[in-house]
């Protein structure tokens, strides 16, 4: 009689790991990646790099903070490394607790092991409840509790409260962020041989583009393309390209699809005089919520004008 066996996962996901980070409540919310093999890297360079390489067919990584911003590391990876495009959008609530091994007291404690956007998320709490404290950074907020155990370089650590479920630790304090609405925002990326999304009417298409700063207004001129075309920008983030001081490239998340008419027509805008463009998606809004879309910036009234202009060139009476 033959064992059953089974069923071998076909697909490979690579997060932040390990166990229990948000990024991992992130990718457990894709139910194409439920049954699954799912790899934990170090950081997101990792991730990203094993979906370039093909040893992941897709990648979770946090790309912004509702208090503490864009996540940079994640931003400068996607805008540098060829091959990725993201393909879905998901929300975790965030909220940190501060613990150590057991038997540590609150008046122990000097040295704090964060995942930086962590420690960003908790400076007021820190400052008045612990002023001299240091931070050694972690590769992540479960590492961060991980390490108390590996090393005696830090006395407590800032975790997501479900550590406490994973690691022998003493609960110091909770809720030590500087808001109780964090969120964090996370992208699945993939290949770009994998189709963009459909659109949804609720989608949001993620661009960088580079511009020229030896002209007055460039960056006005940029942000021109989308508000005359209807198109609202969700993020601007200016990131230093890096080869020499005052270089800039510009990360922004748009409203709509790249192919709602106004989003491909302003796309077509930049293209045109930034010197380097890249599309890095079109995926549906976490929140799944429509955009709205004036009667001007409408598919039909640019399809309409386009009609327009061919019949006027081809010589046919106009209206
Ligand atoms: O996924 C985790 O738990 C992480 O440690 C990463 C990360 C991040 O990169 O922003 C995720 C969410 C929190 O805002 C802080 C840290």
């Amino acid at each position: 009689m033959s064992t059953p066996h089974a069923p071998q996962p076909e697909r490979r996901y690579s997060y932040l790991g390990p166990r229990g980070t948000f990024t991992e409540a992130a990718l457990a919310q894709v139910p194409e990646a439920v049954g699954q093999e799912w790899h934990s890297v170090n950081n997101v360079g990792e991730a990203l790099a094993d979906v370039a390489a093909g040893r992941s067919d897709a990648a979770m990584i946090a790309i912004e903070n509702s208090i503490e911003g864009g996540v940079s590391v994640a931003q400068d990876a996607l805008a540098t490394i060829p091959g990725l495009r993201v393909v879905g959008e998901y929300l975790v609530p965030v909220s940190f607790v501060l613990v150590a091994r057991r038997g540590t007291t609150l008046d122990q404690v000097r040295r704090i092991n964060a995942h930086p956007v962590a420690y960003a998320q908790c400076h007021r709490w820190l400052d008045a409840a612990i002023p001299a404290h240091g931070h050694v950074p972690a590769s992540s907020n479960v590492a961060a509790a991980a390490e108390l155990f590996d090393s005696a370089l830090a006395d407590a650590a800032i975790a997501p409260p479900g550590v406490v479920g994973l690691y022998d630790v003493d609960v110091l304090a909770e809720g030590i962020a500087d808001s109780d609405t964090a969120v964090t925002r996370f992208v699945l990326v993939a290949p770009t041989s994998r189709p963009v999304p459909p659109r949804t009417g609720a989608d949001k298409t993620s661009i960088v583009a580079e511009l020229s700063v030896d002209r007055a207004g460039a960056l006005l001129g940029l942000l021109e393309q989308f508000s005359t075309r209807g198109v609202n920008m969700s993020l601007l983030e200016s990131r230093p390209i890096g080869d020499a001081l005052g270089r800039y490239r510009f990360v922004i998340d748009l409203d709509g699809h790249v192919t709602d008419e106004r989003v491909a027509d302003a796309l077509l805008g930049v293209r045109r005089f930034s010197p380097g463009v890249t599309f890095l998606g079109s995926y549906p809004r976490a929140d799944r919520v429509p955009t709205v879309v004036e009667e001007r910036y409408t598919d039909a009234v640019f399809v309409e004008a386009r009609d327009w202009l061919r019949e006027l060139l081809s010589g046919a009476p106009v209206d």
